[in-house]
């Protein structure tokens, strides 16, 4: 009865889109190529599994107390699991560097090694899946001071360029593996709290060291690197080392990617709009969908406007083969598996309704200075039944339709989740 009403909606929605010059189908196809890249952090508050007291900390803040956070990286693979049965289309795994297993044994952020990760990229194999990675230089006793890769302290930087070297074999040995490159974001928590006096060879000391950490050639086909920028952190609002400009100039310069988070600019910037001006530039570029809350929050990603104007710029710049999409919020106040569902979904509707768009007549209008009937259409689209084709997608992948994954989740937390505490 579901699958068959599902069925008459798309069909409904197929004609309805098709008086607008769109086919549905182009459009269905186009989102299942994309895989969202979902980030593990969603799963433990960030909190990785170093054998270590350390706490969270580099100006960033997981809040809330919500049963059931993953302990270990089995459960962690577990959790995934469910939330990947529960989202249409394929995705991807982005692990940080503190997501190691070791055993039990304390192995320091210089130490960590492709063996490590055996797990995860046997899991990912077997799942048919594919890795992301990140190096994780943050939360250690050696980030305290507020700079890893420009501080002036040799024994630190070293410290963090070797950490970030590693990460760069233990991706290229992913890569390797899944056949495809794995993408590695370089986010460094670098800034102070108040303004410093020096900016200058702050800067120039973090680019030598990053130069460092990439010294040694690694084939695009195995590694992308990204370098994150960032406005301000909790603790670093006056100065931010990795800026726009800086991360920028760098990934344009060395040729790699360029990390644009839709929480790490000024509010009133936009980053849809980066995405035609970098993209001029740069061959690709690492998109960070989250949600920002006044702040950097990190809540979990929703449909609104900052996430739909990002699609429908990836679309209508035709740079759905030039950018990976990965995720980044950590909301400890909700069901975390839930989290990763809604923000996941979230992001594949807002692209899919940016597919579903009648560009060739936008543009046809917008070129034959008809603004007029470019801001008509662009109105009218805004309650198109894009959810009956979502549905259909849904149907078609063979995960649940609509609300359905939610009793899936409730389901899991009383058999699984409940039982960690
Ligand atoms: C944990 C992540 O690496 C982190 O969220 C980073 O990508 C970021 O956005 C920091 O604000
Ligand atoms: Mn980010």
């Amino acid at each position: 009865m579901r699958k068959e009403s599902v069925m008459k909606q798309y069909e409904a929605a197929r004609e309805r889109f098709a008086e607008y010059g769109v086919d549905t189908e182009t459009a269905l196809r186009a989102i299942d190529e994309v895989e969202i890249s979902m980030h593990c952090w969603q799963g433990d508050d960030v909190t990785g599994f170093e054998v270590s007291e350390q706490g969270m900390s580099g100006g960033i803040l997981a809040t809330g107390n919500y049963p059931g956070r993953a302990r270990n990286a089995n459960e962690l693979r577990a959790d995934y699991e469910k939330a990947f049965s529960l989202i249409p289309g394929r995705q991807r795994a982005n692990l940080h560097a503190f997501y190691l297993e070791t055993g039990g044994k304390r192995v320091d952020r210089d130490a960590v090694e492709v063996k490590y990760f055996e797990n995860w990229m046997q899991w990912a194999q077997e799942l048919g899946i594919k890795l992301d990675f990140n190096t994780s230089m943050f939360s250690h006793p050696k980030s305290e001071g507020g700079y890893t890769i420009a501080s002036y302290d040799d024994t630190i930087r070293g410290f963090w360029i070797e950490h970030g070297r590693r990460c760069r074999d233990i991706a290229e040995e992913m890569g390797k593996r899944q056949g495809s490159p794995c993408v590695l974001n370089h986010w460094m928590v670098d800034g102070s709290k108040d303004a410093p006096v020096d900016r200058y060879d702050r800067r120039a000391l973090f680019i030598r060291s990053l130069d460092a950490i990439r010294s040694k050639a690694v084939s695009k086909d195995h590694v992308l690197d990204a370098i994150e920028s960032k406005l301000f952190g909790i603790g670093l609002e006056s100065f931010t080392v990795g800026s726009g400009e800086l991360a920028l100039g760098y990934a344009v310069t060395r040729d790699i990617m360029v990390t644009c988070d839709l929480g790490h600019f000024h509010p009133t910037e936009s980053v849809a709009d980066k995405v035609s001006a970098v993209l001029q530039f740069t061959d690709k570029m690492l998109l960070h969908t989250s949600r920002p809350v006044r702040w950097d929050s990190d809540h979990v990603v929703l449909q609104n406007d900052d996430t739909m104007a990002l699609m429908q710029e990836v679309v209508r710049a035709n740079a759905l083969s030039r950018v990976y999409i990965a995720l980044d919020f950590f909301d400890a106040s909700i069901n975390r598996i839930a989290a990763w569902v809604i923000g996941t979904r979230a992001t594949q509707k807002a692209l899919l309704s940016a597919l579903l768009e009648p560009r060739e007549r936008l543009l046809a209008a917008e070129r034959a200075g008809d603004t007029t009937y470019r801001l008509a259409l662009v109105e009218e689209m805004k309650n198109m039944p894009v959810n009956a084709v979502w549905d259909y997608y849904c149907e078609k992948s063979g995960v649940p339709v609509g609300m359905d994954w939610y009793g899936e989740v409730k389901q899991y937390e009383k058999d699984v989740l409940l039982g960690r505490d």
